[in-house]
């Protein structure tokens, strides 16, 4: 359903690029992580795949059709949902305004939006304003406005890095409860190599300096996901210190300038 081609990009300004040669295939219904060092340009192969950015060179597929403007299909969900909600809206409000570009009318939308508000656990604050609820809660806000819009494609650029860690485990589960529940396909990126594991079906390693793919780990992890007992499966224990070995040494490789 995505596919990433020999896809390289150097911001106009630097003299070096920052990914190099990409090549990703992501099947309909996966959910695949995306981890690497600091600066090897997770975030910006998550732009050029959602059109924001105009790769240098290389292709991007969604379902068959050529990325080259931000695709209708997608939604993407940012770590810092204080700026991505409006705060004069409503929780509902919020979660319905992208459903206007969908040519829904808006007894539809808000039934959307309610649905979505329920998936999320938080039917309770549709007629709250963002600036109401607590940074967890405003994720989930924001995870329920991609899901209402029911994208074929959901990108997510380390959604829970600014919650405290009872948050992130809540967010996890939430996003895996949402991705069985609506079969969607989900593209994660994550500093955190125990959370790529535990909600990835793949995990996906970039190097830096350029970033290129220097690993692509498949995740079979047995039984239901739980916080606990599964990050304490021995399968979990070796995926965690392959991926963490993958990273160290990309890091090391080709430190920080
Ligand atoms: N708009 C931009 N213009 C110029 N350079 C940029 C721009 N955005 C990012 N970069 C540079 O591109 C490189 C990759 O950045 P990017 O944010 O994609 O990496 P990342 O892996 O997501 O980083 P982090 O893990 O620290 O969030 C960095 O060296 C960064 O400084």
């Amino acid at each position: 359903m995505l596919e990433v081609k020999n896809l390289s990009h150097a911001y106009a300004e630097a003299a070096t690029k920052v990914l190099e040669n990409i090549d990703l295939k992501v099947d309909s219904g996966e959910l695949v992580s995306i981890v690497g060092p600091s600066g090897c340009g997770k975030s910006t192969l998550l732009r050029t795949i959602a059109g924001l950015i105009r790769p240098t060179s290389g292709q991007i597929r969604l379902g068959g059709t050529l990325v080259q403007d931000v695709p209708d299909n997608l939604a993407v969900v940012f770590q810092d949902y204080s700026r991505s909600l409006l705060p004069w809206m409503s929780v509902r409000d919020n979660v319905a305004f992208p459903l206007r570009g969908r040519g829904m009318d808006r007894k539809a939308r808000r039934a959307a939006a309610e649905e979505a508000l329920d998936a999320v656990g938080l039917s309770y604050a549709a007629r709250k304003y963002p600036w109401q609820l607590s940074g967890g809660m405003q994720q989930r806000v924001a995870i329920a406005r991609a899901i209402a819009y029911r994208p074929a494609l959901l990108l997510m650029d380390e959604p829970f890095g600014s919650v405290d860690a009872q948050t992130r485990e809540e967010l996890e589960d939430l996003v895996l409860s949402v991705r069985a529940n609506q079969e969607m396909t989900i593209l994660l990126v994550t500093h955190d190599i125990d959370e790529s594991v535990y909600v990835g079906d793949r995990v996906v390693v970039l190097g830096r300096h350029p970033g290129r793919v220097i690993g692509d780990v498949a995740v079979a992890l047995p039984g239901n996901h739980d916080q606990i007992t599964t990050r304490e499966l021995p399968e979990f224990v070796h995926l965690r210190a392959e991926i963490g070995r993958l990273v160290r040494q990309a890091a090391e490789a080709n430190p920080a300038a």
